[in-house]
């Protein structure tokens, strides 16, 4: 009888998982009317087929031989892929109301619980909120009003690199970090010293991108259940535990910025930045300390390593292309002359300055996937069906080469965007390139990247005084082609470049010290 219940016991377990492997190797495989992709496997889907590293360069691939949209099983998960700006505007621009949710992913939901960040929650009336109050900060031209700042740490970075060009990087990842701290927080980021806030803001960043990272937590999403597998017997193991060591850092951060901004505007400082006109509202509109630290954490998680990884771009393309250095050069020398820095008053007259920066977005995108999106109702897109609950992809890489439109889009020519607004080989069309941008970089739709204007306001202050004060030089060998030499993630930026900063002729130096000096000023009311 007991050897009669055993078996009985073990046929029941057999049917279960036997039934459990073949729905897996159901929904890994490609659906009637999903969009075409490469084969699958069973369980797998395509994921063997996905790199972790370089999944753009990948993805251009499957484009080339799929066309506008590829359609991808990671595991059960449903992707899709788009290829062509024409897919962009027709499901992310003009079906906004499906497609602008967000993955839910499993180490976010540890380490930003409850909707705390805006960038990754999903849509509806919480995001709606957070969305707004962002709008209302960085929209149009009230982004314009933050010029100071970033004209005067603009400035301080270039001081900082005349003492120390060796750590270009810090100086250029600490301007950025400061002028977010100093617009959201109405605080002074004057340093990267350890400890610090623009340190201690880089550090626990680099962990959480880290933690997102495809190998750094059980691909759930994929394989659900991976959920019911005890984490010890996991190669994951003790993910959840770092996720939550990562929360805490990352709250410790925010919320005691957020009480320093508080201390000081009730001493009468910082009354103009973001989160202290929150603080005035908080009562009346009911938000809580929490809400309102994440709304100036994402600023900076947005803002600060957006911007400095372009900035390594601009200057890797400096140091590898010389006669494009030499006519920017010529222009910020014509503009300003040689007796003061360029500033925010020039930025309107330096049109191949500003090719470079769109030339910089377009040829080695910092974000070559920006960040997915996700549908919320079942749609049909030409002949094919996307699920509810698809990932969507916006090949930004893959666009920005669209051989198609730009000529020699592998080459770095700025010169295109002087030529054209839109960087095109031939004059564009307005009326059936309605709804083009200039690029994707910044995503699209709904979600589209809120800080555009106040990053590109940014890039070209540092970027014409960078090439009206220093040569730069290759020392060794540049990462030009992507292959390698570059960080992981959905922020990607060229390491270590091996590069030499030279001040050029003329008073130079004591033009960016009496310029220090002047910024320094203007950058004490932070403090
Ligand atoms: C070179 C600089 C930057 C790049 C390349 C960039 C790129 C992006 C991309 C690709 C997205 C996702 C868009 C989408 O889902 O379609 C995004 C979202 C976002 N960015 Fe930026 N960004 C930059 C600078 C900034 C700055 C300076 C700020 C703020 C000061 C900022 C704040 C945000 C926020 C809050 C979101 C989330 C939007 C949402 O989900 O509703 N970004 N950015």
């Amino acid at each position: 009888m007991a050897i009669q219940i055993y078996q009985a016991v073990l046929a029941t377990l057999a049917v279960f998982i036997l039934h459990r492997l073949y729905r897996y190797s159901k929904l890994s495989s490609r659906a009637a009317g999903f969009p075409p992709g490469p084969g699958t496997v069973p369980f797998l889907g395509n994921l063997h087929q996905l790199p972790i590293s370089r999944p753009e360069l990948k993805f251009a691939t499957f484009a080339r031989q799929f066309g506008s949209i590829t359609g991808i099983k990671a595991g059960c998960q449903n992707m899709i892929i788009l290829n062509t700006w024409q897919a962009v505007r027709d499901l992310l621009e003009q079906k906004g109301s499906i497609y602008s949710s967000r993955p839910t992913i499993p180490v976010c939901e540890i380490v930003v619980p409850g909707g705390l960040n805006p960038a990754l929650n999903p849509y509806g009336d919480l995001w709606r909120g957070q969305r707004k109050k962002l709008v209302d900060f960085l929209g149009g031209e009230r982004t314009d009003k933050m010029k100071p700042v970033q004209d005067a740490e603009s400035t301080q970075m270039i001081f900082d690199m005349l003492k120390s060009p060796v750590n270009f990087e810090h100086h250029v990842d600490r301007s950025f970090g400061a002028v977010i701290l100093a617009t959201v927080f109405g605080q002074r980021g004057k340093t990267f010293e350890h400890g610090g806030k623009i340190e201690s803001f880089f550090k626990v960043e680099e962990q959480w991108s880290a933690a997102v990272g495809p190998t750094s937590s059980p691909p759930i999403n994929s394989f659900p259940f991976l959920n019911s597998v005890p984490d010890w017997l996991t190669p994951w193991k003790g993910w959840k535990l770092r996720a939550l060591g990562i929360k805490g850092e990352q709250e410790r951060l925010y919320i005691g910025l957020l009480n320093e901004t508080r201390e000081r505007l009730s001493h009468g400082k910082g009354a103009n930045c973001f989160l202290s006109q929150c603080l005035v509202t908080q009562e009346k509109e009911w938000y809580d300390d929490t809400y309102l630290a994440y709304l100036g954490g994402v600023l900076l998680e947005g803002g600060a390593e957006t911007s400095s990884s372009a900035t390594m771009v601009f200057i890797m393309a400096m140091a590898a292309f010389p006669e494009v250095l030499e006519r920017a050069q010529e222009e910020v020398d014509r503009v300003c002359g040689v007796s003061r820095l360029p500033g925010q008053e020039d930025t309107a007259n330096l049109p191949y300055i500003r090719a470079c920066m769109l030339e910089v977005l377009r040829w080695r995108p910092v974000t070559p996937l920006a960040i997915p999106h996700h549908t919320t109702a079942q749609d049909t897109y030409q002949t094919y069906n996307v699920p509810a609950g698809t990932d969507v992809v916006i090949n930004c890489w893959m666009i920005n080469h669209d051989e198609t439109f730009y000529d020699s889009p592998a080459t770095f020519n700025p010169s295109r965007y002087i030529l054209n607004d839109f960087g095109a080989s031939a004059p564009v069309d307005l009326e059936t390139n309605k709804g083009r941008r200039l690029n994707y970089t910044f995503g699209a739709g709904r979600r589209v990247c809120p800080g555009q204007r106040f990053a590109e306001n940014s890039m070209m202050m540092l970027f014409a005084k960078l090439v009206w004060a220093f040569d730069i030089e290759a020392t060794g060998k540049l990462p030009l082609d992507l292959q390698e030499g570059w960080t992981e993630g959905v922020v990607i930026r060229p390491k270590n470049l091996p590069v030499k900063f030279k001040l050029r002729g003329g008073d130079r130096k004591k033009v960016v010290h009496d310029a220090w000096l002047e910024a320094d000023a203007f950058l004490q009311q932070f403090e």
